[in-house]
Formats: structure tokens, sequence, C-alpha cells
């Protein structure tokens, strides 16, 4: 991320949020990790001190503790956070925020955790290490400025929240590591000034270990970019080796890479980023690199290069390939036309410049790739700067050189490989072991807001914080960068005439800057186990192209002012609430905005991202459960009338039975804040009244109805399942008069059921941390789910009065709840929390419920268990998209694995 010290913006790394402005939703999503075991493979990286050392972690004090504080005690107190890359033209500086506080975790879900952990025989987890790395980037010129910043947070002492920091002990030798350069030149200064000492790492090995790091551990970090086409590459772990990496800084090195530290510097051209910046400079009257990029945007090289046509009279020279506009010579035009560096206008000259260096970095690179018998080339460095054109240029030369045999890759942390390798030469940040599910990226607006707990210079209050993020929008909204026209075939080695942008400004370095986001790191998320491949996984069943995400842009762009409002209220109405309230509003459009400017900005992005970014928005501005209320009135209202139902279950046969719970699975699920049309229902009756109109209208067959096949099954008595994970969706009637009464037949039939719900608040669905209460009070009325939650430690004192026959009871499968890892409408199954992974080993049964998590999401995922989809569709478009039907139709989707 980058701090925007180039012209007239504040010097303020845009990505920060602050080392203590971490809100307690989101170290409960984050920071639940197991200790993982101490590292026990050996690093052959040059010795420093060890980092956070988890060995023989141990939560301190009570496990019923709101904020149990985690004693690691063979972790030295003083962490190094920060390392450094200090280039010729930037400084580069990646570092680690670590959580001052820990989550909280409730009683019974501790309880609950503790049970599922003897059943499944897995370890206790303890929640460590949560943190987060962010990237900035200011001027080597502005040394000053990157020292105001790393001291004003005390990044080199662990951060402003550091035991050393907080009890204000002053350790000496405090060792940062760092690469480049600078680390060489600017030892002095920064003992002097900060009094700690470099370490240096060697940059080659850096830029390696920080490029082989990213390609294992972020998923959508390498991409194409040929004809102004973004697309990302996933990247087979097994056939990563060998590569090229050309790291295009203010000099280019060339590196062939053979696998995790074996490397070999094979070539490198001075001509490079600083080449570009440096004659631009002294030919132009830039005054910063973002300035003579967007003059190049408005340019036309033809004034400038000399052009197949020039020679050739305006003929194609078509016997070599080479079309009339191809440059035969860049800067050759100026020989002959007897003019002064004056009379040409600046914009043409960046123009040419870039093309000329872009060119010659992407024919050197081919014919190293060529060399080595290379396919894949790989492009880092800030010269890129996420920039089309450079890109595209590059792209082309590779392409026309290789004759489409070798690829061009981009990477979206381009310039902080040389930065995240020395980061992660600290031995035991643990960094290495990490994959790509321990990861979450995520794109918070910039400057902190962090409720008065803000350090170092970052923008103050919320004010300034909204007066950067218009800036945001308005350079982002009017800006693209330009995408080169033509087709390669007719125009040879020139690839196209000259760029036509869509606008003629360059995207603010301040969004381009949100191309890098802030990482998650989350060790205590897993792989879903029971998925059936992984690999081929994708979560999002439509893809988000341009008509689909017009269509949402439309529909969460109509829905805010109603969340505003909700969210607002939810904290209170006040003034302070609504002044967060519209600086979500106008977040969650710039990113709305940013997005449909470059759809794939933020890496591949589907809806389930999209809704996800929304929620985490508005956590971002600390709203941490926009529809409590909502929630707390819709679940009384359905436990009220639970016993009925319950009544007028038992009275069924079994058969009978099964058709009336699964449809009232489907209708109670027409309960969802996010649907559009469904609120609008809201306002013509009572939920009770919904409910039953809801129920009154399913009719079979559904427009996907496996309901007979699911039935047949569930009738196997020689075959009972053993385990059913049940994902609920909305509270209220949904998880009340739907998803319980389904859990409870499951329970009577002697099926361990794991209810399993969002680590966090997402529009209004149930979260894990609410369902005890609900089980505890629907269980009031009901002996099966009583004993069931009892034996699965739901129930731990609510029910104290009134267990007392308890003892005499036959003993029941366990009802458990067990949070997954997400705080969206959605489900990834890739990256969920260790307690659902745990859960689902045992598990022959898997039920996704609701839209979000089995239409948006999954409705194509194959499970390694019996899977059954069920939701009722809530959206026309999307009705018509995936089944061809209408609004309201049902989905009941029963695959078995045999
Ligand atoms: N804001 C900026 N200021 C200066 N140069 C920039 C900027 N953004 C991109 N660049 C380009 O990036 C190059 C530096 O890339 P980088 O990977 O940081 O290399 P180095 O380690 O040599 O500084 C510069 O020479 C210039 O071409
Ligand atoms: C956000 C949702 C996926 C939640 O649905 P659920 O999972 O609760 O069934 C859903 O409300 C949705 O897709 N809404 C689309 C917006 C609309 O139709 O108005
Ligand atoms: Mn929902």
């Amino acid at each position: 991320m980058a701090a925007n010290n180039s012209g007239s913006e504040p010097p303020i790394p845009e990505d920060d949020e602050g080392l203590g402005g971490v809100t307690h939703e989101e170290e409960a999503a984050e920071a639940k990790g197991k200790a993982p075991a101490a590292s026990t493979t050996t690093m052959n990286r040059s010795g420093s001190r060890p980092q956070l050392d988890l060995s023989g972690a141990a939560i301190h004090g009570t496990l019923e503790d709101r904020n149990p504080t985690i004693l690691l005690p063979n972790q030295s107190d003083d962490i190094s956070h920060l390392a450094l890359d200090i280039g010729g033209s930037l400084i580069k500086l990646v570092y680690f925020s670590r959580h001052a506080d820990q989550p909280t975790e409730d009683k019974r879900k501790l309880s609950t955790k503790r049970r599922l952990e003897i059943f499944t025989g897995a370890r206790r987890s303890y929640p460590v290490l949560g943190g987060r790395l962010h990237f900035v980037k200011f001027e080597t010129g502005k040394l000053n400025e990157c020292l105001d910043f790393i001291s004003s947070k005390q990044l080199h002492r662990g951060g402003v929240d550091s035991p050393s920091w907080r009890s204000g002990a002053q350790p000496d030798n405090i060792v940062i590591k760092a690469t480049g350069g600078g680390a060489f030149k600017y030892a002095d200064l920064f003992k002097e000034r900060l009094g700690v000492s470099l370490e240096k790492e060697d940059e080659m090995d850096c830029l390696v270990a920080g490029a082989n790091f990213l390609l294992k551990a972020i998923r959508h970090e390498a991409f194409t970019h040929m004809d102004g086409q973004k697309e990302y590459v996933q990247i087979d772990q097994n056939d990563l080796f060998p590569y090229l990496l050309v790291n295009v800084g203010s000099g280019v090195s060339i590196i062939k890479v053979d696998g995790h530290g074996k490397f070999q510097r094979v070539s490198g051209t001075n001509v490079g980023g600083g080449t570009y910046w440096g004659l631009g400079r002294l030919m132009t009257e830039c005054k910063s690199f973002d300035e003579l990029l967007e003059l190049s945007q408005r340019g036309d090289n033809s004034t400038i290069d000399m052009l197949v046509g020039d020679i050739y009279g305006g003929l194609d020279y078509s016997k070599i390939g080479l079309s009339a506009s191809t440059i035969a010579s860049s800067f050759g035009k100026t020989i002959s036309d007897n003019k002064e560096l004056s009379d040409y206008r600046p914009e043409d000259i960046s123009l040419s410049l870039l093309r000329m260096i872009s060119y010659n970095i992407g024919q050197i690179s081919y014919l190293n790739a060529l060399r080595y018998g290379l396919k894949r080339i790989f492009f880092g460095g800030f010269f890129i700067r996420g920039h089309a054109y450079t890109m595209d240029t590059i792209s082309f030369a590779v392409h026309f050189w290789s004759k489409g045999e070798a690829k061009a890759m981009f990477l979206r942390h381009e310039g902080f490989l040389g930065a995240l390798g020395a980061f992660m030469s600290y031995e035991k940040h643990g960094l290495d072991d990490l994959s790509a599910h321990h990861l979450v990226e995520r794109f918070p607006m910039g400057a902190p807001y962090v409720g008065g707990k803000i350090h170092g210079p970052p923008l103050g209050d919320l004010n300034e914080k909204i007066s950067w993020m218009e800036k945001f929008v308005q350079k982002g909204t009017q800006i693209t960068a330009p995408v080169p026209m033509g087709a390669p075939a007719t125009t040879g080695m020139g690839g196209f005439e000259r760029p036509t942008s869509k606008g003629d400004i360059l995207r603010s370095d301040a969004s381009a800057a949100l191309n890098v986001g802030v990482l998650h790191l989350v060790p205590s998320l897993d792989v879903f186990p029971l998925l059936e491949d992984p690999k081929t996984y994708e979560p999002n069943t439509i893809d988000l192209d341009h008509d689909e995400f017009k269509y949402w842009f439309t529909i969460l762009s109509d829905h805010l002012p109603d969340l505003v409002e909700k969210a607002v209220a939810s904290e209170g109405g006040t003034d302070d609430a609504k002044r967060r309230g519209d600086a979500f509003a106008h977040a969650f459009s710039a990113h709305l905005a940013r997005l449909t400017e470059e759809p794939a900005a933020y890496g591949k992005f589907g809806l389930a991202n999209l809704l996800e970014l929304r929620e985490e928005c508005l956590r971002e501005f600390q709203f941490f459960d926009a529809y409590v209320s909502i929630k707390q009135r819709e679940n009384e209202a359905s436990l009220a009338v639970l016993p009925d139902l319950l009544m007028e279950l038992d009275s069924m046969d079994e058969e009978d039975r099964l058709l009336a719970l699964i449809e009232g699975v489907l209708a109670a699920n027409i309960f969802d804040w996010g649907s559009k049309a469904c609120v609008d229902l809201y306002n013509q009756g009572t939920i009770i009244e919904i409910y039953r109109m809801s129920r009154k209208k399913m009719q079979r067959p559904w427009r996907i109805d496996n309901f007979d096949t699911f039935k047949s099954r569930m009738l196997k008595k020689d075959q009972p399942y053993k385990r059913a994970l049940i994902s609920v969706d909305n509270a209220g009637a949904d998880v009340v008069l739907g998803m319980l009464p389904l859990a409870r037949e499951f329970l009577r039939r002697g099926v361990e059921v794991v209810l399993v719900a969002n680590s966090l608040p997402a529009l209004n669905d149930i979260t894990a941390n609410e369902l005890p209460e609900i089980v505890a009070e629907a269980a009031k009325h009901c002996g099966i789910l009583r004993k069931a939650a009892e034996a699965g430690g739901l129930i731990v004192d609510a029910m104290a009065g009134i267990q007392g026959d308890a003892k005499d009871e036959p003993a029941s499968v366990p009802l458990m709840v067990v949070e997954n890892g997400c705080g969206s409408p959605c489900i990834d199954f890739r990256q969920v929390s260790s307690e659902l992974a745990a859960a689902a080993k045992d598990a022959d049964l898997l039920i996704l419920e609701g839209m979000g998590r089995s239409l948006h999401t999954n409705l194509n995922a194959r499970f390694k268990c019996d899977a059954l989809k069920l939701a009722m569709v809530k959206n026309q478009r999307l009705a018509e998209k995936l089944f061809n039907g209408n609004i309201y139709d049902c989905i009941c989707k029963f695959e078995p694995v045999s």
C-alpha cells in the first residue's frame, strides 16, 4: 500500500488501520487460532532473534474469561514487526500488527467448543497470533517521512501496543531486517534517528522469497494483462518452478528461479524505472512519477519515434512482419526534425520513453526466457505500477518475440517483493507455514478511524478520513488507465498505435494503492475437509462479469440508504453514529466505484466477495450488528409460536412430518433482510402472518425438488446418518421455525447435530454467538432439544433451575453449535473455522440453507458426504439465471455421494 507522497496529498499510508485500531469483531474472526506447534523446520536464513515463539502457549486465566490473556512463555517481548526494502527510488515497508487484546469468547460457546473437541478428539484451540500484514511505501528522497512514520507507530519496537512500549522499557539493540542498497547507505541514519540497527538481507534472496511466498499463499496474485484485459492466473504449486522473475525497479534484475532459495541472477539491465523517471523528469516539467505517467496517457509517440512507415514512405515492411506503425527507432524522428526539446509535447515524450523502456524490458526478458527455456515470466517492481499500458507493452513484446510461447505475468504486490522477503527472513514469524487458506485480504478505506485510538501521523479523525475518501472517489471514478487498441496481428511490433484512454488522468496512487489490501493472517482457518476437490472448488456460482456487476451495483446502491439507517439506529442513532453511517456509505460507494472502473482491482471478485466487502466495510466504521434489533424482535416472535408448531409436527406420521419440516425450512427462508422484494413484503404483515402465507404457497414440485430421494434416504433404518452439519441462515422464523425443528428431527433419530452459524453478523443472519440462547429458549418447550443441548454442552447455566430430573433421562446425542469463520452471507469452503473443520471430520450429511450459502455460493459445489441444499430464491434475476424460474421458487437439491 502506498503512502502517497507525491503531489499534494499528505504523507499518509493509505492502508493503515492503526496498530491499536482493532475491533473486537475482527479479533473474534481472526485471532482464534490453535497455537501451532513450535516450528520444527530449520530455516537456513541468516540468524536473527526468534520471533513469535508460540511453544508452550496457554490461556492465562480461566477459559470462561471474556478476554483471556494468552501467555507465550517463550516469547520475548520485543518483536520486530517491521522489514524494509530501501531502494534507489522507493522505500518499501512491510509491517505486522498484532492484536492488543484477545477476542471475546462467551461461556457457552467455549463450553460447546470443548464438547465438540471431546467428540472430535481435536486439540483445544488457543486464540493466538491473529495479525495483519501492512504494505506501505515512501519515496527514498523523503526518508524522513518514513522515519517519522516508523517512529510514530513505534514499529521498530513492535508497535505502540507491544508490552515493551507500554511498559516504557527502552530495549537497546533493536535489529530490523532491511534489504536494498539503502540498508547500507542509511544504516547510520536509522541508528541515529531510531536507535535501530539494520540487519542486511541480500536483495536477490529477498526478491525470490517474496515472490515465492506470494505465488504460494495469495490466491489471486499473478495475472496476465493483454489488450487491456486482466486475467488472474491459477498457480499450480507443483508446477511453479522454474520461472523467470523480472524485477523492474530503478534498474532491472532478471532472476531464474528454480525453487525456494534456489535461484540465479542471470541478467539485468540498467535501463529501468529509474531511466524512465529520470529521463522523463529531465525532458518534461514533471514533478512526480505519477505526473509523468499520466502525461503519457495523452501522448502520441509518432511525433517522436521513427516508425517503419516513416522509412518506407508510409508502407508496411510486410515481408518481415512489420507494420507501418511499428517503432523502427525510438526517438529516431527527432534527429531530422530540427526542433528543440521545447518544440515537443511532454505528453509525446513521456509516451515514447515509456514504450521504449517497456519494450526493451519485455524483449530482454524474453531473450533470457529463451536462453533458459522458460515459459513463464513474472514481472514485479514499482515501475509497473499496475499501469495498464506498461503491462500491455511488456506483454506484447514477450508475446510478439516468443510467438506466443512465453507468457508475461504480473504480480499484484509488484513492488513489495523485496520487503516481504526481508520480513520473511525473520525466523518464526511462521509466514513460511501459511497457506492461502490462512490469509484473508481486506481492503479497508485507508486511514484509520479507530475510536480515538490513533497513532502516528495518519488521518486524525473521521472528517479527515472522509475527505481522503472523497479524493479517492473523485479520482477513482474519473480515471481509468488507458486501454490500448488495435490487434497485434495487423500492427506488428508496434502493437498498438497509441493509448486510447477512457479518461485521461492517471488513477491516483491512492486508489491504485487499493490494489494491495491488508493481509490478515488467520492461522485458525482451514480448508473444509469435506470438499470433494478443493483445487477445483469455486465458491461463486455466477461470474461477476460486466452485466452482472452492473446489476449488483444498482441493487447494493439502492439498498444503501436503508442499510445506513439501520446501522445508525443499531448504534443508538447518536451524532457519532450518523457520521460513521455517512462515512460508511461513502466508503462502500467508493469501493463500488473502484470496482466499476476496474472489476479485477481486488483480485478475482465474485458476488460472495462483494457481499462480504459490504459487511467488512460496516465493521470498518464500527457497525458491528446493524440488524440486531430486527433479529431480536423476530426471534422472540418466532419462539412464541414454536411450541404450537412442534406439537403440530409431533402429531404427524414420519413421512408427512419430513415433508412438513422441509417445507417449513423453505417457507421460513423468506425472512431475508438482504432481499428488496422480501423487505417490501414485511411491510404487509406480521412475521407470523408472512410465515403462514409463505407456508401455504409451498407447492410441489419445487423448482428443484429432490425431496423424495432425500426422504427415502432418511427412512433407510439400517443406514442412519451419524452426524449432520446444519448450516443455518437467518435469525427469526428461519432458524427458529425452520431449522431448529429440522435439527430436532435428526436428534430424535439419534443423529448428532452440529449447527453451523456465522462467526460475525451479516445482514440478519444468526451468529454462532446468538444461537445457544435461542436453543436454550426453544429447549424450554422441548425435551429432545433440551437433552441434546445439554449433551452438547450448549446449555450451561440457563437451564440450571429446571433440569432437576435430567439425570434420570436417557442420554441423548449431542446438539452443538460451531462458528463457520465467516462474516458474510455467503460461505467459501476453502476458508472455514478450525472448529467447523474439526466437526466435519465425522459428518456424513451437510445441509446448506439460504440463498447466500447454497445458491450464490456452493450451488455447484461437490462434497465428500451427502449434501442437501435448501433455499427460497428471493431474487427474480437469480431465479431466471440459475433455474429459468421465478422469485419465491424453492430449491431442495439433494446430492447423495453414492
Ligand atoms: N511514486 C513514485 N515515485 C518514484 N518512482 C516511482 C513511483 N511509483 C513508481 N515508480 C517507479 O518505480 C521505480 C522504483 O521501483 P522499485 O521497485 O521501488 O525499485 P527500487 O527498489 O529501485 O526503488 C521508479 O524508478 C519509478 O520508475
Ligand atoms: C444477501 C442474500 C444472499 C441473503 O440471502 P439468504 O442467504 O439470507 O437467503 C440475499 O438477500 C440476496 O441475494 N439479496 C439480493 C438483493 C435483492 O434481491 O434485493
Ligand atoms: Mn441470510
